[in-house]
C-alpha cells in the first residue's frame, strides 16, 4: 500500500490554478523527489500532504488518513523539516530537540538522534553558533524527533557547500535505510539523480513526467551527446539528417551531436562512409538535468 496518495489535486488562488490535477503515490521506504521550476506548485502540493492546505478538489491520504480531517494523527506520522527562521537563535541543540519532542506521543530519544546525525558533541551549542551543515543536521533531527514514517525535506541542501551537500545526502540515505520514507523537494538535479528512487517533475501546477531518474533520462529526446574533432571537412546538414539526431553544434572545430542511442551508430556510420575520422571522440549520456530541461517549460511563473 502506498504511504502517500495524491489523487487529482486541484488548488487555485485568486482564480489561478496553482495545482491543476496532480496525482502521484509514494511507496513506503522510497526517496521520492519533487522537481520543478519556481512557482510550479511543489510546495503547495507538499503542504496539502502535511494538512496545511485544504484541496479545492481531489484527495490526499497519508497512511490512509486525511491530513486535514485527521490532522493530529497525520502529524504523528509525518515529520516536516523546519525553516531556519522558526528556531530561536539562543536555543541549544538539546533544548530544541526536547522542545520538539514534547509535541509528539512517541518521540525518539533526542540524544541518540543527535549522536546518529553527528551532533552528539554539539548538544549544548546554541543554534546561532552552528555551521550551515550542522543547522541542516539539526533540522533533519527535528523532522525525525517524532519517529515519523514519512519525512518531508523541502530544499534541504540549498545554501550548503558541495561537501556539506554530499554529507547531507549520506544522511538522507541513512534515514531511508532506517525505514523512513523520504519526500524530497529539490532544485538540484544531481541531488535528485543520486538520491531519489523516483522523481516527479512539476511544471505550471501539473506533473510533466514521473519515473525513476533513469526512465526520465531515457524519455529525453537527447539521451546521448557524441562529440569529436572531424579529421576533415564535414557538412553539419549531413549529420542533422541522420536518424535519431536532435541537434548539431560546432564550437572551435569540435562537433557535438545530440540525439537518441540510434544516432551514435548513424553518425559513426556516416563518418566511416565519408572517410572522416572522429578524433578525440567522446560519448556522454544525458543527465537528469538534460531530461528536466527537455521536459519542462523553464520559464519561471513566480
Ligand atoms: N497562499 C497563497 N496565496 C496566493 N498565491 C499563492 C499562495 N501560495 C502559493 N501561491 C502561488 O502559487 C504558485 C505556486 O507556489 P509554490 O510555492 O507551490 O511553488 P513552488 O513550486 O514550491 O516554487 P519554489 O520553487 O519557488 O518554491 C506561486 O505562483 C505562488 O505565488
Amino acid at each position: 500500500m502506498p504511504i502517500v496518495e495524491v489523487n487529482n489535486l486541484h488548488k487555485s488562488y485568486g482564480g489561478r490554478a496553482v495545482v491543476d490535477g496532480v496525482s502521484f503515490e509514494i511507496h513506503e521506504g522510497e526517496i521520492f523527489g519533487i522537481l520543478g521550476p519556481n512557482g510550479a506548485g511543489k510546495t503547495t502540493s507538499v503542504e496539502h500532504i502535511s494538512g496545511l492546505r485544504k484541496p479545492d478538489e481531489g484527495t490526499v491520504r497519508v497512511a490512509g488518513l486525511d491530513p486535514v480531517r485527521d490532522h493530529r494523527a497525520v502529524t504523528e506520522l509525518l515529520g516536516t523539516q523546519l525553516q531556519q527562521s522558526e528556531l530561536q537563535p539562543k536555543l541549544t541543540v538539546r533544548e530544541a530537540l526536547r522542545l520538539y519532542a514534547a509535541f509528539y506521543a512517541r518521540p525518539a530519544d533526542g540524544d541518540v538522534l543527535a549522536e546518529r546525525l553527528g551532533l552528539g558533541r554539539m548538544l549544548d551549542t546554541r543554534f546561532t553558533k552552528l555551521s550551515g551543515g550542522q543547522k541542516q543536521r539539526l533540522f533533519i533531527a527535528l523532522a525525525l524527533i517524532g519517529s515519523p514514517r514519512v519525512v518531508v525535506l523541502d530544499e534541504l541542501t540549498t545554501g550548503l557547500d558541495p561537501r556539506g551537500r554530499r554529507d547531507t545526502w549520506e544522511l538522507i540515505e541513512e534515514v531511508r535505510d532506517s525505514g523512513v520514507t523520504v519526500l524530497l523537494v529539490t532544485h538540484f538535479m544531481e541531488e535528485a539523480q543520486r538520491l531519489c528512487d523516483r522523481v516527479a517533475i512539476f511544471d505550471s501546477g501539473r506533473i510533466r513526467a514521473l519515473g525513476t531518474p533513469a526512465q526520465l533520462i531515457g524519455q529525453s529526446s537527447a539521451a546521448i551527446v557524441v562529440s569529436f574533432h572531424p579529421s576533415g571537412p564535414l557538412d553539419p546538414a549531413l549529420l542533422e539528417a541522420q536518424p535519431g539526431v536532435v541537434s548539431v553544434h560546432t564550437a572551435r572545430e569540435r562537433v557535438a551531436v545530440e540525439g537518441s542511442e540510434e544516432s551514435i551508430h548513424a553518425v559513426l556510420g556516416l563518418l566511416a562512409r565519408l572517410g572522416v575520422t572522429a578524433e578525440r571522440l567522446r560519448i556522454a549520456e544525458a543527465t537528469l538535468d538534460d531530461a528536466y530541461l527537455d521536459l519542462t517549460d523553464t520559464r519561471s511563473t513566480s
